[in-house]
């Protein structure tokens, strides 16, 4: 169990530093709407095995939560189909850009990983056989609300709109896997009801809630197997910061998932589960301040996995 004095000092004076510091990196300006976002936001959420929540910063605005939502949609698509997914989508980390058309044609139309935009356009195609994207995008939510025990959060339609008017990057993707007949519905289905996900918003608080079933740390643990928890997070350590995984399994020694609108969701098998947000970002996507905000607390916590004592 957590020394929680210490904790709570951690995560106060580590909110204090992310606030004061000068380089920020960069928000994301491909997506419109977050090109505006105030860059010097930074907020942190911690929840432990007890059920106590340890906050600072801005950690109850809620921001766009976009790639962290792959997560989720994994999760939904696992406990439907099961290792069937695997057929269309693999599970390597990936060593180009989480938007990279060269990889997916690389591989003759079968994503790296299912975190990786193109992977997670499979997932969310699997998720809608079988349902109408409103049904698909009602029952991701649904499980993001459940995980979070929270029926507050919604999904942003303006963002998502714009995105699917700008997001051309996606449209070839959609239209590679098309090619190769690996996308079952219309382009338009299948990224229309991704954009939508992607632009979920969610607190930090509700962010590190959410998590907790990854952790282990929901008594009442319903909401997807063992077996699938641990897939998820072997995958978020490999492949949950595209082809900056390496240098954050390094450095911070969680399983996390990022998104560009700077959000990072992070476990600690058995122990915690965590949210950061900083929206100015690295050269890899991920956030600048959320990276090192979670480096500081997991180095100050003994938190790595790799840690042996
Ligand atoms: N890395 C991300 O968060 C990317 C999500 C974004 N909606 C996109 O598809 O480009």
């Amino acid at each position: 169990m957590p020394q929680t004095p210490r904790l709570d000092a951690l995560v106060r004076d580590i909110a204090e530093r992310m606030a004061a510091a000068e380089e920020r990196g960069r928000v994301a300006t491909y997506i419109p709407e977050l090109a505006c976002i105030d860059p010097a936001r930074f907020g942190i959420s911690v929840c432990l095995a007890d059920g106590r929540r340890i906050s600072a910063g801005d950690a109850t605005r809620p921001f766009s939560i976009q790639s962290v939502s792959k997560v989720f949609a994994l999760a939904v698509a696992l406990g439907r189909i099961g290792d069937g997914l695997w057929r269309r989508c693999g599970r390597e980390p990936s060593s180009n850009a989480f938007n990279s058309v060269v990889d997916l044609e690389l591989e003759g139309g079968k994503p790296r990983n299912p975190f990786v935009n193109a992977g997670a356009i499979v997932v969310t195609d699997a998720i809608l056989a079988g349902r109408t994207p409103k049904e698909a995008l009602a029952e991701m939510l649904g499980f993001v609300r459940a995980a979070a025990g929270d029926d507050d959060i919604y999904m942003d339609a303006g963002l998502a709109r714009s995105e699917n008017l700008t997001g051309h990057r996606n449209w070839s993707l959609a239209h590679f896997l098309k090619s190769t007949d690996n996308l079952l519905h219309d382009c338009e289905l299948t990224l229309g009801t991704y954009f939508h996900q992607c632009a979920i918003e969610m607190s930090c608080e509700q962010l590190a809630r959410a998590g907790r079933f990854l952790a282990g740390l929901r008594a009442e643990d319903d909401l997807i197997s063992r077996r699938n928890v641990r897939s998820i997070n072997a995958l978020m350590m490999t492949c949950g910061h595209y082809d900056g995984s390496g240098a954050f399994a390094y450095r911070v020694g969680l399983p996390g998932k990022s998104g560009v609108g700077g959000g990072i969701m992070a476990v600690v098998p058995g122990v915690a589960s965590i949210a950061v947000w900083s929206p100015g970002l690295d050269r890899y996507g991920n956030s600048l301040l959320g990276t090192q905000a979670l480096e500081a607390l997991s180095e100050g916590m003994g938190w790595s996995v790799f840690n042996v004592g």
